[in-house]
């Protein structure tokens, strides 16, 4: 049993791809390739406000595309935007700091700029707290978290050593300096825990003032660009070099000039001059953009950069777990005592001003290839407008179903068949009629006139 239905079933799909791959069939699909073309079917509606609806559609979409995408857009140029680009940051000026009041000391860039070089980034610092220190025992700084101490006891040596000044010996010490330090709900003198390693430590309670002069330090930027698609190369250094020398940049009138005030640009950044004066004691974050947007349409001088200027680092006034720019340093030195070197450092907690400078940019050039594109989903998208109005055509109005059953043609394949076999069998009926009809006589003038009509052939027993 079921041997004879895998058997049926094997011969069914036999039945199948013969009829798929029937060499009429084959032959009549490549026929009508080469014999038939289709074009679809076109149904005109005869009412104004569809009208309407289509052409606004269309001229809106061409509006768009023309306005928007070719003119504003400029789809017809190939553009480039992997800028490839340079920028080398130099400082000038000379500021006066306060190590410890009134001594002072003059700095220049060398002393302030921190490091020297940056990629694309500058760091000026505008204000410092100074540590000169040897490796010794001394007090933690008071401060710190639990460096308060009334005996030994409270100066575990190994607990939380995440903010230490160094490594605590246990001792808890009741020095001149920190037997000031009252504890009101005991009245106890207190003390503070004994470290070892750097000493003294940092006191960052007392914070110098800031840096003098700072805002008069002038920033040299120097920028190169490249283009590599199109193989163009620009620098930000436009104009003739007494101009670039002597010129300051101002949004308005020295745009190009590539030397910033150190002033001007906080003054772009920051309106309010509480919020400066924060920024020169706690330091900031500054970001320069530059953009290129060169037309290569156009003359090549008229490729020429933008500058941009914003804080990145957050208010003061918002801020309250870390505000500003800040980091330490030190610079490490051995002193010989007449009987061993002596290690020394001076360690430095700088703040100041981080200056991030970006570059962006893009090229364009016309391309026939970019213009034929867009022109051709142009004409795609017109496309669009007939979808909307066959859909108001279709499902709003009132006469929404006239114009569904005028668009759409509904075919019942079995009356459709049914139809074709009683028009072929009159068809016949009609030849056989017609070959009835003829005689021989009749055959030979029919011949002459058509000699390609191939004649319907006589019995025998009909002559
Ligand atoms: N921050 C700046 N402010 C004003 N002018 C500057 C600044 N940086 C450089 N310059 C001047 O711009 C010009 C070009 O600078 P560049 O660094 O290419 O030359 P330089 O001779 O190495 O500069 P310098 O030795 O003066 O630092 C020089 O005249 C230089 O003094």
């Amino acid at each position: 049993m079921r041997r004879s239905s895998s058997n049926k079933n094997i011969e069914k799909k036999r039945n199948l791809f013969k009829q798929l791959f029937n060499t009429n069939n084959i032959k009549s699909v490549l026929r009508a390739f080469v014999t038939e073309y289709e074009t679809p079917k076109i149904v005109a509606i005869h009412s104004w406000s569809i009208a309407i609806t289509c052409r606004i559609v269309q001229i809106l979409i061409l509006l768009y595309t023309i306005l928007y995408v070719l003119g504003y857009q400029k789809g017809y140029q190939q553009v480039d935007q992997s800028i490839i680009s340079s920028v080398i940051l130099k400082v000038k000026g000379i500021g006066t700091g306060y190590d410890e009041k009134p001594v002072t000391s003059i700095m220049d860039n060398a002393d302030y700029i921190i490091p020297s070089q940056e990629n694309s980034a500058l760091f000026i610092m505008t204000n410092y707290i100074r540590t000169d220190q040897q490796r010794a025992k001394c007090t933690e700084g008071i401060t710190v978290d639990g460096a308060k101490c009334l005996s030994n006891d409270n100066c575990m040596k190994d607990s939380d050593t995440i903010k230490r000044n160094g490594r605590w010996t246990g001792i808890c010490r009741k020095s001149k300096n920190s037997s000031s330090i009252v504890d009101n709900s005991s009245s106890l003198s207190m003390g503070l825990c004994e470290l070892e390693g750097w000493c003294p430590v940092e006191n960052d309670l007392v914070r110098p003032e800031a840096i003098r002069d700072v805002l008069n330090f002038t920033i040299f930027i120097k920028n190169f660009i490249e283009f590599p698609k199109f193989n163009i190369t620009r620098s930000n250094i436009l104009r003739d070099a007494t101009y670039s020398k002597y010129c300051i940049w101002n949004s308005l009138t020295d745009d190009l000039c590539p030397i910033f005030r150190v002033k001007n640009i906080l003054e772009i950044v920051e309106t309010d001059a509480d919020e400066r004066q924060k920024m020169l004691a706690y330091g900031g974050v500054i970001r320069i953009k530059i953009d290129w947007n060169c037309n290569l349409d156009r003359p090549l001088s008229e490729c020429i950069p933008k500058y941009t200027l914003g804080r990145l680092d957050s208010r003061y006034r918002v801020e309250q777990f870390s505000f500003g720019f800040n980091f330490r340093f030190a610079s490490h030195w051995k002193y010989y005592n007449k009987t061993y070197y002596q290690s020394y450092r001076t360690l430095t907690k700088a703040f100041g001003l981080r200056f991030i400078i970006t570059v962006t940019g893009q090229a364009g050039k016309f391309n026939f290839l970019t213009l034929t594109l867009n022109i051709g989903s142009m004409i795609g998208v017109l496309g669009l407008a007939t979808f909307i109005c066959d859909m108001v055509a279709l499902n709003c109005g009132q006469k929404g179903n006239v114009y569904r059953r005028e668009k759409f043609q509904t075919v019942d394949l079995r009356k459709r068949i049914e139809q074709l076999r009683r028009s072929s069998e009159n068809e016949k009926e009609r030849e056989n009629e017609k070959t009835d009809r003829f005689s021989e006589d009749d055959r030979q003038p029919l011949a002459k006139i058509y000699p390609f009509t191939i004649l319907p052939k006589y019995k025998d027993d009909d002559v």
